[in-house]
């Protein structure tokens, strides 16, 4: 790609490989979850996340996605337990999502796509800085969840809220005060696989936990994600939507499940 990476035609996931060869790699992400293929693992512990409110710091349109930053310089936001060991920090969180409700998700489940999929990305302490832990096998873990289309989220609101701030790529504003935990469905029952950043530079750095149990997005509230845009002030507008990565080939791998 001659230009930045992006999900259109010319600089969209089937070409990423051209600048990020690990696009090929043995344990890319997304990919599709088979739950009758998936191994239950009673040795995985229950996933414990903490999380500090006072830690959020702003809301950003990085033309990709958006995304929700948090102070990561104190274990005082992290996740514990499931399938990790140790204790991974909360970097920041953000989604993926479709120009229609019949797609947008990253995971599928039996081949199944949901309108949208959240990610909470944590990096292993035990490495200096997220930038470092990016690079290591064991380095990040991200939770993912599902959005299915029901009645109106009110957990979303405030994120909802601030999409005016952030309409074009580069906008930023403050976001305090906001757990992300109030974002999780009733049950944390997980699968999990050893897996990949779903965008360049696609680093194979990330323990997946991908919570069975989705929550729910209204059609109205999915329309509003669909209102921000991949450009900047000034540019031709273009609607950011369908940003997820397809699934991609299980290459051996074995997903785990917490539940039976
Ligand atoms: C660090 C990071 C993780 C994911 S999953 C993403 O989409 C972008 O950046
Ligand atoms: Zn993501």
């Amino acid at each position: 790609m001659s230009h930045g990476w992006g999900y259109g035609a010319n600089n969209g996931p089937e070409k990423w490989g051209e600048d990020f060869p690990v696009a090929n790699g043995p344990r890319q992400s997304p990919i599709n979850i088979v739950p009758k293929e998936a191994q239950y693992d009673s040795t995985l512990k229950s996933l414990k996340l903490k999380y500090d409110p006072s830690n959020a710091k702003g809301i950003l349109n990085n033309g990709h996605s958006f995304q929700v930053d948090y102070e990561d310089d104190a274990n005082s936001s992290i996740l514990t337990g499931g399938p990790i060991s140790g204790t991974y920090r909360l970097k920041q969180f953000h989604f993926h999502w479709g120009a229609s409700n019949d797609r947008g998700s990253e995971h599928t489940v039996n081949g199944i796509k949901s309108p949208c999929e959240l990610h909470l990305v944590h990096w292993n302490t035990k490495y200096p800085s997220f930038g470092e832990a990016a690079s290591q096998p064991d380095g990040l873990a991200v939770v993912g969840v599902f959005l299915k289309i029901s009645a109106a989220n009110p957990r979303l609101q405030k994120v909802l809220d601030a999409f005016d701030s952030i309409k074009t790529k580069g906008k930023q504003t403050v976001f305090a005060n906001f757990d992300p935990k109030t974002l999780l469905p009733g049950s944390l029952d997980f699968w999990t696989y050893d897996g990949s950043l779903t965008t360049p530079p696609l680093l194979e750095s990330v323990s997946w936990i991908v919570l069975k149990e989705p929550i729910s997005v209204s059609r109205t509230q999915m329309a509003r994600f669909r209102g921000l845009l991949f450009t900047g002030e000034g540019e031709a507008p273009c609607c950011m939507v369908d940003n997820y990565r397809p699934p991609q080939p299980l290459k051996g791998r074995q997903v785990r499940a917490s539940f039976k």
